[in-house]
């Protein structure tokens, strides 16, 4: 479904994933953590093509994105993304943000549109905010809005980058609890970066651990978390679940 083979990616000099391998089947669901400024966002956001790697192969539903001649839009109809600030239309209803990509990308019909719509907005415990604008929405409202939007696509595979680090503490749970749903019942492929180690315990079927631009360890979640083998991996960990 996604394979990084030899991906190196630079900022001009600053060089920002260095030997990137990593292959994620379809269907799993694997969790990204690391320090700030070790490379996690800038890996996901490789998945579709918000950031160009420079170097190796990186394959996203057997197309290569590392070939300049791939065509971007098709890995956006299967890879979707969830980003910290939610990046709804402000000036567009709840129902209208969530139809409007389906509409324009996939020609969906417009009532099969609005029934997906309307079913995807129960999913995420929100179906009577259908007119409602997102100023209109906590922050924990809006991400589960920015959710249900990408689900409309139907894609293969969700991007989340930091979905809950702008969320007041009471709307998070809200947020893991609709990403936990999707993990369970949906079977599509979840890469999420994320400081919510309980998030990764519960959901993940494995953990990648990053620093300084490369991938320290790549373990199934269990093995990670009782038995980690880097020393920064545990430093981070011992860290992190003291906070
Ligand atoms: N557009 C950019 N131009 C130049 N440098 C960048 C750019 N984006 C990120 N970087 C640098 O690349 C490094 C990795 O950034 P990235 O955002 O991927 O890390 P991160 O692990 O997601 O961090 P955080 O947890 O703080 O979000 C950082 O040193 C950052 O300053």
């Amino acid at each position: 479904m996604i394979e990084f083979k030899n991906v190196e990616k630079y900022y001009d000099k600053f060089h920002a994933l260095k030997n990137i391998n990593l292959k994620v089947e379809a269907g799993e669901v694997v969790v990204i953590i690391g320090p700030s400024g070790s490379g996690k966002s800038t890996l996901i956001r490789t998945i579709n093509g918000l950031e160009q790697v420079n170097e190796g192969q990186l394959l996203v539903t057997n197309f290569d994105l590392a070939d300049k001649k791939t065509n971007i839009d098709k890995i956006r109809k299967n890879v979707g993304m969830v980003f910290q600030h939610f990046n709804l239309y402000e000036n567009k209803t709840v129902l209208e943000n969530i139809m409007l990509a389906p509409r324009l990308v996939l020609k969906r019909d417009e009532a099969e549109n609005k029934k997906i719509a309307l079913d995807l907005l129960e999913t995420v415990g929100l179906a009577d905010k259908a007119q409602s604008y997102p100023r209109m929405l906590s922050g924990g409202q809006s991400q589960r809005i920015a959710i249900a939007r990408s689900l409309a696509m139907k894609p293969k595979a969700l991007l989340f980058d930091e979905p809950t680090s702008a969320l007041d503490p009471e709307t998070i749970d809200d947020v893991l609890k609709v990403m936990k749903d999707i993990a369970k019942n949906e079977g599509i492929t979840m890469i999420v970066v994320t400081h919510e180690m309980g998030f990764a315990r519960e959901v993940a079927d494995r953990v990648i651990f990053m620093a300084d631009g490369q991938i320290l360890e790549d373990d199934t979640t269990a093995e990670f978390f009782d038995n980690p083998k880097e020393e920064r991996a545990k430093k981070f960990l011992s860290k992190i679940i003291k906070h």
